[in-house]
């Protein structure tokens, strides 16, 4: 109880005196049993004003706490209010109802003075909850707090935060059991938010003056905070790390989290209740729209008397056995049909008034509280495992509205991107539109002046020529001549200086032209110099080739005579292995006395032998023997009259510098060559060695006169065609003629090449020099100095084809 100090009332302490203080702690269920009540024996008597005395009963109460006049708001608050507080933040509803006459210090102490010391219950329990909240840190803890405010005003309840026609209806369903319809409810996240909430429901609460109270509060006010707390369960997948990282990504929006984890919601609503004061009509002299107040206002209250009676045990068991409680008797019941005897906490602030006048009244308020004392509530934590919470709601709608946002936002921007182009395309043709028109007008403002300038310069002309000087017409005057005259020669002295400024540029072009030209001619002598050379070339690498295939044929023709020497070689030994048989038979047929003779014989017989006539005997017999057949040979052969004969013998020069043998064959067939020139040439060797002269003496010198007249005595040698070309028109030692000779063109070959790279060097270095140096100056026409560049790009593509045409082909 919070004792008023009614002005008018001091110094009276019925009420102070009669109630005791009972033990602070509250019951387990919200309201503590009295133990005592009733009229005590003692009696008091007062006197008033007037003198007359009254005499009034004493009673004895208990309850669990008694404030007097020295009771702070802060010490109320810590023991009668912060518990329920706390409660409410566990999941527990509770209610805190100020209940009293009027004037005894019902909203002074729910609500105080804002902002100091004396704040009430309201603003106190505010604060507490978002202290409580915000050293609630733990990152798996979640909280949402709303507040709505109402008031029963002649039994009309209307919402002071939305102010409306009002009449709100009183619904109960399974899922929010009893409620106001259509109140409104605001979250909030600060306790300054709350205060604002609260001073906008004062300022639409009904007050009144009265003779007790100036602002009497003329109807029951009920401010209501909803605290949901959701805490994320930590026996899912990764336990309460991963619940602690997924409400810090839940609150910071990432998506992806929340339905998927566990997690409890408890929702604790705290009722703060500033009621009507009651109050007795023939005191408080209220008329008219008081008069009516005050009837609705007691006709509640005895019904909140009445349920709680009932609740307190004085009702009698209804049809199904249990106490009728009128809750539907009044606004203000069914309202309040959780905190009275449902599940709630509930703690009733019995306020009365210390004055003797009140003494009724504060009986009956005692009384009332004592009562209450014995009603039994059923608190329970309300836990909520579903959806139902409006915290689930709110997460829910929260990731609904990221989405939608997140949605939105991509719209807006392909939106202000489409709004931006087609702003600037707009921007872009009003801007066109702009300067087209004042092109436009540019253009027409140009005619107009150009119009009115010929106007003028007509009406100049009509009036020099209307124009008279001294009787003359002014084109006669002397002063006219005159500034004619000067006119002309300033006009002349600036077509002067222009031409000369023209006769200058053209110079300039000029020699540009001729610098041109001297380019030119230089670049075509050049090219036709490297066209020569490259000709030259051509020409050599032809020779080169040429000379090349004889040399192959030479050596073909050599390698084949070689291999004719060789079976020769190899017949001739036949040859001789049948004399020397042939030898030995006649020596062993002639005996001793022709061994002279045979000597001599064999001596002159030597050819004969070689043809089967003979065979000499020893080594010197042999030699001879070899001797003669190497060069009978080619005898026998060219003696056969054949036109086709082969042009061998002659080719075998090269073969007798290997080896001397066969050096001595050469000189014999050198010999042969001669014997061949006899009348017969039928190749009968008998009859040819009889007549042939004895072997040839000097056989170098003869085979130097065969080289040198190849066909010198030889029968039909005479006749070009008899004689194959490459026989006839090589030297004897063509291979290494032909080998030296290629050696010399190869030698040529590539002083020519090196000399038409420095020539083709120098005249590219010299043409561009010659552009580098400002042999065409800046002045000069642009087109020579392109033509000059194409013409230099011509030689340097000359060049590079002559020099690639002239890579080594070896
Ligand atoms: N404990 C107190 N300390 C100082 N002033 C008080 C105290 N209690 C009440 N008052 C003052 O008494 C006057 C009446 O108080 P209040 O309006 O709170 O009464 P009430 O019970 O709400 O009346 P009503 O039922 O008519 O609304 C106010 O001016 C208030 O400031």
């Amino acid at each position: 109880m919070n004792p008023s100090f009614g002005t008018e009332l001091t110094g009276l302490s019925l009420a102070q005196t009669s109630a005791s203080a009972g033990p602070t702690s509250s019951s387990e269920h919200g309201l503590s049993r009295s133990n005592e009540s009733g009229p005590l024996s003692a009696r008091t008597t007062y006197s008033d004003d007037d003198g007359a005395v009254k005499l009034y009963n004493s009673y004895r109460f208990t309850f669990d706490t008694v404030y007097g006049p020295s009771s702070s708001q802060e010490e109320v608050y810590a023991q009668c209010a912060r518990p329920a507080v706390l409660n409410v933040l566990q999941g527990y509803n509770a209610s805190i109802i100020a209940y009293g006459q009027t004037g005894t210090g019902k909203t002074f102490t729910m609500e105080g003075e804002e902002g100091s010391d004396r704040s009430g219950i309201i603003p106190r329990a505010i604060q507490d909850v978002f202290s409580s909240i915000a050293r609630d840190t733990g990152e798996r803890c979640r909280f949402l707090v709303r507040a709505s405010y109402l008031q029963i005003y002649n039994e009309v309840i209307s919402d002071l935060l939305k102010p409306g026609p009002g009449n709100l209806g009183v619904r109960e369903d399974r899922r929010r059991g009893v409620h106001v319809e259509g109140l409104s409810e605001w979250v909030v996240r600060s306790p300054g938010e709350v205060f604002m909430l609260m001073r906008k429901g004062a300022a639409g609460r009904t007050t009144g003056a009265t003779k007790l109270n100036e602002a009497s509060s003329r109807s029951h006010a009920i401010f209501m905070l909803t605290v949901e707390k959701a805490v994320l369960l930590d026996d899912g997948p990764g336990g309460a790390s991963a619940a602690g990282l997924a409400a810090a990504m839940e609150l910071a929006g990432v998506p992806g989290t929340g339905p998927a984890l566990r997690q409890t919601v408890r929702v604790g609503k705290l009722n703060l209740v500033d009621l009507a004061g009651s109050e007795r009509v023939h005191v408080t002299g209220a008329t008219g729209q008081r008069l009516e107040e005050s009837k609705k206002i007691n006709q509640s209250l005895s019904t909140l008397g009445n349920v709680i009676s009932a609740l307190a045990g004085g009702a009698r068991a209804g049809r199904e056995g249990k106490p009728h409680v009128p809750y539907r008797d009044s606004k203000l019941t069914r309202i309040l049909e959780d905190s009275l005897g449902g599940n709630c906490k509930t703690t009733f602030l019995a306020m009365i008034s210390p004055a003797v006048e009140a003494y009724s009244e504060s009986l009956s308020t005692l009384k009332f509280a004592n009562r209450a004392k014995n009603v039994r509530n059923a608190p329970t934590v309300n836990e909520d495992l579903d959806h139902r919470t409006l915290l689930r709601k709110y997460e829910l709608e929260l990731r609904r509205l990221r989405a939608e946002l997140q949605q939105k936002s991509k719209d807006l921007v392909d939106k202000r991107l489409l709004l931006e182009l087609d702003a600037a395309r707009r921007r872009e043709q009003a801007d066109k539109l702009a300067a087209i028109s004042a092109l436009e007008r540019q253009s027409a403002e140009i005619m107009r002046h150009k119009a009115a300038m010929a106007a003028l310069q007509g009406r100049i002309s009509l009036m020099q020529s209307q124009l008279l000087v001294g009787g003359h017409r002014v084109e006669d005057t002397p002063q006219f001549r005159q500034l004619l005259a000067a006119e002309q020669d300033r006009i002349r002295g600036q077509y002067q200086a222009r031409l000369a400024e023209l006769e200058a540029e053209r110079e300039v072009m000029a020699e540009g032209h001729a610098q041109v030209e001297r380019y030119r001619v230089l670049l075509c002598k050049q090219r036709d110099i490297m066209t020569a050379l490259t000709q030259r070339l051509g020409e050599r690498d032809g020779q080169v080739l040429a000379l090349q295939g004889k040399l192959d044929a030479a050596l073909a023709r050599q390698r084949e005579l070689e291999d004719g020497l060789d079976a020769r070689t190899a017949e001739m030994l036949g040859m001789r292995r049948a004399a020397t048989e042939a030898a030995a038979d006649a020596a062993t047929q002639g005996g001793p006395a022709e061994e002279g003779e045979t000597e001599e014989g064999a001596t002159e017989g030597l050819d004969g032998a070689a043809s089967g006539g003979g065979a000499p005997q020893g080594s010197a017999a042999d030699a001879a023997l070899e001797h003669t057949s190497l060069w009978r040979i080619p005898a026998v052969r060219i003696g056969a009259g054949h036109e086709e004969r082969q042009p061998g013998p002659m080719l075998l020069g090269p073969h007798t510098d290997t080896s001397s043998e066969a050096g001595s064959s050469v000189n014999g067939r050198g010999a042969s060559s001669q014997g061949d020139a006899g009348p017969d040439g039928d190749g009968r060797t008998s009859d040819t060695a009889s007549q042939s002269p004895a072997p040839d003496p000097a056989p170098s010198a003869r085979r130097a006169e065969v080289l040198a007249s190849p066909a010198a005595g030889i029968p039909g040698t005479d006749s070009p065609a008899a004689r194959p070309a490459s026989a006839t028109k090589l030297p004897p030692d063509t291979p290494t003629l032909l080998q030296t000779k290629l050696e010399a063109l190869r030698r040529e070959r590539s002083a020519l090449r090196s000399i038409l790279q420095e020539k083709v060097a120098v005249v590219v270095a010299d043409a561009e020099r010659s552009l580098r140096s400002g042999g065409l100056n800046a002045e000069a026409p642009q087109d020579a100095v392109k033509k000059l560049s194409q013409q230099l790009a011509y030689v340097q593509n000359l060049v590079g084809a002559t020099i690639s045409a002239m890579a080594p082909s070896e």
